[in-house]
């Protein structure tokens, strides 16, 4: 296993990282590439390391040392939104939903947020404006449909059951037009059958071409899911592989004995 390389064209490379809050190391020397199209799962047993490597990653925590870059740019002092803007976007624990407006009305904002067309002028119908909201409509539409909660775009938001309130969460991502997505725990507080639509629509976001990092617990959805999985421990990787090579790692077995199967 070469924990440097992948087969296809690395877009999101992370390059000797480390994380010090002041006498704690929480990541030390961290590299690795994600290729374009891939889907690579980062994991390790509780407290060692993925949240910070994620806030690393998506540009919202400057590494102590490293550097991580996006198609060759370095993440280094970006805010925020210049990160999504170069096509990197993240999702949250926790979700970003508005609850006070439809499915529909958040996937529209979102759209809004990356276009030209002015909320403004959207909201006078005005003729240049009528035009491009009827294609960002069309656009939210797709993006519903996409994600498999179409039949609910005239709900509120706060009244999705938890899982598609996720979902949605992605819905607000893709909306954004991310060439790469980067994802927080998403099946986390999911039950057996949320937990399946998620992975549905993974696959069909990889069919797209999509580039997914994803942080996440549930060991069985990981070994499905993943091309190649990257785990931590302790703040360093200790193997970087296919599920199959993962899955028959000393190392990683020693690393997991005693933590459960499914809470890893
Ligand atoms: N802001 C911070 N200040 C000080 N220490 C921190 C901070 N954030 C994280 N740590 C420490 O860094 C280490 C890695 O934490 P991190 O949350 O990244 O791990 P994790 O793998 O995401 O854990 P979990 O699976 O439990 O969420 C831990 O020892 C944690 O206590």
């Amino acid at each position: 296993m070469n924990a440097e390389t992948t087969s296809r064209q690395p877009i999101l490379a992370i390059e000797h990282v480390a994380v010090h809050f002041g006498g704690l190391i929480a990541i030390s020397d961290m590299n690795f590439h994600v290729g374009e199209g891939e889907l690579v799962s980062l994991i390790g047993p509780n407290g060692a390391g993925k949240t910070t490597a994620f806030n690393v990653i998506t540009g919202f925590l400057k590494p102590t040392k490293g550097r991580v870059t996006f198609r060759g740019t370095s993440l280094n002092g970006l805010k925020p939104h210049e990160v999504t803007s170069l096509g990197l976007v993240r999702t949250f624990q926790r979700t970003s939903v508005f609850d006070k407006i439809t499915v529909f009305e958040n996937v529209l904002i979102g759209l809004h947020r990356r276009t030209a067309a002015s909320l403004f002028g959207t909201l006078m119908s005005l003729p240049k404006e009528r035009n491009a909201e009827a294609a960002l409509r069309e656009q939210a539409w797709e993006i519903l449909k996409l994600v498999g909660i179409d039949h609910q775009a005239d709900e509120l938001g706060g009244s999705l059951p938890y899982g598609d309130q996720r979902l949605l969460g992605v819905a607000l991502a893709l909306a954004a037009d991310p060439s790469a997505l980067l994802l927080d725990e998403p099946v986390s507080g999911m039950n057996a059958s949320e937990t399946a639509r998620f992975v549905s629509l993974l696959n069909k976001l990889r069919a797209k071409g999509k580039t997914i990092l994803l942080v996440e617990h549930d060991m069985p959805m990981v070994m499905g899911v993943s091309d190649r999985i990257v785990v931590l421990n302790y703040g360093r990787i200790i193997a970087n592989g296919t599920p199959s090579e993962i899955q028959n790692d000393p190392e990683v077995i020693q690393a997991y004995l005693g933590q459960g199967v499914k809470h890893a």
